[in-house]
């Protein structure tokens, strides 16, 4: 099947990427959008984000042959159910959210016999809106599809073919799967540094002016990640949480581990962890998936600015 016309629902970071990037890489393919807030349809206007924006989900999904939403993961049922009476026969609907079972399963509820494809682009940015997206930002990046086991094999094509022509890698996982490997990737490392900006903003004696005047380092890289939207990441820990919660006891018992080895004095134990780790930094740049490696002139948001 060949996509002609996609819906972009969510026209913030991950939405206005796609439109820009279908715009750059496929412009063959037409692009209709919607998003539920005024203000942000007005910008994607502005921006010419896509080539038809819709007042409603249902005008934007109404002639689509593939349909992305773009929302958090606590608004998929509810974008789900908006377009459901609009969407056309053999259309497939897919997503881009962070977590994928909670997905699978709104989708599958709010939309039965459709042709559903959850995905998840493993690329993006602490920063949200219209205005953040850009049309590399997929360049050389993995996009995992998640689909149900009885999924189109046709259907599974097309969209493999689509993120393969914005510059992605594709990926085929089990939902469950995919959620406990990006709670330990993604969920909890942002988990870790909305806790340490948060300790060290709360510590008496440490004034918000230190905490930024000092985080020159390590700690910079962390107030990046905190920076993040806080409605998406409420969503994935609320909607990933089994996972997180299950690599949360694995983290903390490791953290317990090396909280005993700094009292014990035991720097044979703190040795061998850190070169372990330093392997697996190394091992990363080699694959070509660090931030340095060339992929499509992605633009570099791996620091705080
Ligand atoms: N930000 C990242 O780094 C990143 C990376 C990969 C995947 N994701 C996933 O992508 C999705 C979108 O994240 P984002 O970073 O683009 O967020 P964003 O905040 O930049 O954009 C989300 C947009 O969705 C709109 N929206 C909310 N509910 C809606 C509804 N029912 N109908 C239509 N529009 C609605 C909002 O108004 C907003 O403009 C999330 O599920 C997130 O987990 C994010
Ligand atoms: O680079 C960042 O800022 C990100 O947080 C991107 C990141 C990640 O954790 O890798 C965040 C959430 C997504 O679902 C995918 C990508």
């Amino acid at each position: 099947m060949t996509i002609q016309r996609v819906a972009i629902i969510g026209l913030g970071l991950l939405g206005s990427s796609i439109a820009r990037a279908v715009s750059q890489f496929i412009p063959e393919i037409a692009t209709h959008g919607f998003d539920a807030d005024a203000a942000v349809r007005e910008r994607a206007e502005k921006l010419g984000l896509v080539g038809t924006m819709h007042e409603t989900a249902s005008g934007a999904v109404a002639e689509a042959d593939l349909v992305i939403l773009c929302v958090p993961v606590g608004a998929m049922a509810s974008a789900a159910r908006e377009i459901a009476d609009a969407l056309p026969d053999g259309a497939i609907v897919s997503d881009v959210g962070s977590s994928k079972q909670s997905v699978l399963d709104d989708l599958s509820a709010a939309l039965p016999g459709r042709t559903i494809i959850p995905a998840h682009p493993v690329a993006g940015t602490e920063q949200s809106g219209p205005d953040a997206g850009f049309a590399s930002l997929f360049g050389n990046r993995w996009c995992i599809l998640t689909p149900p086991k009885d999924a189109d094999e046709a259907a599974v094509a097309a969209l493999s073919d689509f993120w393969t022509r914005l510059g992605a890698r594709i990926e085929i996982m089990d939902p469950e799967h995919h959620d406990l490997v990006l709670a330990v990737t993604s969920h909890i490392p942002h988990l870790i540094a909305y806790t340490i900006v948060g300790t060290a903003s709360d510590l008496e004696d440490v004034t918000r002016g230190e905490v930024i005047k000092y985080s020159a380092g390590g700690f910079r890289d962390f107030t990046r990640i905190a920076a993040s939207d806080p409605t998406m990441w409420r969503d994935v820990f609320l909607h990933n949480k089994t996972a997180v919660l299950e690599m949360l006891g694995r983290f903390t018992e490791d953290l317990t581990a090396l909280q005993r080895a700094i009292r014990s004095g035991d720097g044979e134990t703190l040795h061998e962890l850190f070169s372990r780790t330093r392997a697996i930094r190394r091992g990363i740049i080699e694959e070509g998936q660090d931030d340095a490696a060339p992929d499509f002139g992605r633009k570099d948001h791996g620091s705080a600015g």
